[in-house]
């Protein structure tokens, strides 16, 4: 298991490539099971989940491999050979679940292991499973797996989903593409990933309206074809990247940084003093004052994403004055609470709220991982702090952020992957 070591201290100069979403990618990826023909995926994120979906897919039959190009690019195709998704794979990554929807709208079943909760939640599958439903599956719950089956095909619907669901908007989007008839997802999620899905499966044949708005109308096709899709920038690791030139100071190009897909993440940024500007093919973060609190509540898309919630709470340790947060999505994602005030925050949990109470700096300190967004807000505490801090379980960040000592070190901070 490796770790970071960080020495704190210094601001952040240069530019960064921001690469494409994790959140993104991962739907695209199962989007591959709707055809048997290829689709290329470019600009794909080398990171962990990746790895994960693409062994999942393999297992479903597929073939994928490393298309070539600039980019890194993933060219999947061929027929689905087996409809299960076993815990051994779906209990490392949720977004496993995702693979459920064209299964089954493919095959006319699919079984697929439930994926649990995770550190930061329970996050129940229910929407999903009851929008399938609505499309004509007969869904079994057994022995730890959903045993879904649609012998006849699934067939359009109207589907209100009682919450704005990423997950289940994607799954059920997808298997409306090839359902017979008309489906229509209301009150839809809205976040830029779900365009991104939209786009790739118009590519593919699908016939979607509604893109960026809650309201989704798929008329289902026979069978989608091959395309070719660039996946889009990933917002949370660009917002990731503004923090760390906000918490440390500095002047950051984030290339392929676009502010339309950061919602409400700008003016949180810019209200604590961060500077965020557009310019041709990056965002400029700056930051030439003292950064102040703010209070800051998690929404669904294009409301402040729990994404970015952590990285806020470690940028506001350091701010002027008092800060709140609220986190409304996951019921347990405060975990890297008492880890930033190991190193000095100081910051109160009531509930749903966290209230931080700035203070003048950071002290470096051995500290732990629980999760992917918790991981690197322990890193942005560690690049204001004085001193090391060895920052372990650092396979969490694995999953989701590429080459982090490369992308930092290049902008002159000091850290070090070493095997632990
Ligand atoms: C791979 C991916 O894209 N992951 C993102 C996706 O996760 P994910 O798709 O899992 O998130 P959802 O939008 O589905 O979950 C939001 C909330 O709805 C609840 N819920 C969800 C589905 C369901 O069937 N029943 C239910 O109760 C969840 O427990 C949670 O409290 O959106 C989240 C919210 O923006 C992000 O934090 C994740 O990074
Ligand atoms: C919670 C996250 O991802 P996942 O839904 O894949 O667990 C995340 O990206 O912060």
């Amino acid at each position: 298991m490796d770790r970071f070591l960080i020495r704190g201290g210094r601001p952040l100069h240069g530019t960064i490539r921001i690469g494409g979403a994790k959140n993104a990618a991962l739907p695209l990826m199962a989007a591959g099971l709707l055809t048997s023909e290829r689709l290329v995926l470019t600009n794909v994120p080398r990171i962990a989940d990746i790895a994960t979906m693409a062994e999942l897919l393999r297992q479903h039959g597929l073939a994928v491999a490393d298309a070539g190009g600039d980019s890194f690019s993933l060219s999947i195709g061929g027929e689905i050979t087996s409809t299960e998704a076993p815990y051994e794979i779906v209990s490392k990554m949720r977004a496993s679940i995702l693979v459920l929807g064209p299964v089954l709208a493919r095959c006319g079943e699919a079984r697929v292991s439930l994926p649990g909760g995770c550190a930061i939640g329970t996050r129940p599958v229910d929407l999903h499973l009851k929008g399938l439903e609505a499309l004509g599956a007969e869904i079994r719950l057994e022995a730890g797996y959903v045993d879904a089956r649609a012998p006849n095909g699934l067939t359009g619907a109207r589907i209100v989903l009682p919450f704005a669901s990423v997950g289940a908007t994607e799954n059920l989007l997808m298997a409306a593409s090839i359902a017979s008839g008309r489906t229509e997802i209301v009150n839809a999620a809205r976040e830029p990933e779900i365009g991104d899905l939209v786009a790739c499966l118009v590519a593919m044949g699908a016939r979607i309206e509604g893109a960026g708005t809650d309201r989704l109308t798929i008329d289902g096709v026979r069978q989608l074809h091959g395309a070719t899709h660039p996946i889009l920038p990933d917002r949370i690791e660009c917002g990731t990247y503004a923090c760390a030139v906000g918490i440390t100071g500095g002047d950051v190009r984030l290339q392929g940084g676009q502010s339309e897909h950061l919602g409400a993440v700008v003016r949180v940024l810019e209200e604590a003093g961060v500077e965020v500007t557009q310019e041709a093919g990056a965002l400029h973060i700056r930051r030439g004052g003292g950064l102040r609190g703010v209070d800051v509540m998690t929404e669904p898309y294009p409301g402040f994403p729990t994404d970015m919630q952590a990285q806020f709470m470690a940028l506001l340790s350091v701010a002027e004055g008092a800060s709140m947060v609220t986190e409304t999505i996951f019921e347990n994602r405060f975990m890297h609470v008492p880890e930033l005030n190991r190193m000095g925050a100081r910051i109160n949990v009531h509930g749903a709220s966290a209230i931080i109470r700035g203070v003048p700096s950071l002290s470096g300190a051995p500290v732990m991982a629980t999760d992917l967004r918790a991981s690197f807000s322990l890193i942005l505490a560690a690049l204001a702090a004085k001193g090391e801090t060895v920052l372990s379980r650092i396979y969490h960040l694995d999953r989701g952020y590429e080459a982090v000592d490369r992308k930092l070190g290049g902008c002159g901070a000091l850290i070090e992957r070493v095997a632990e």
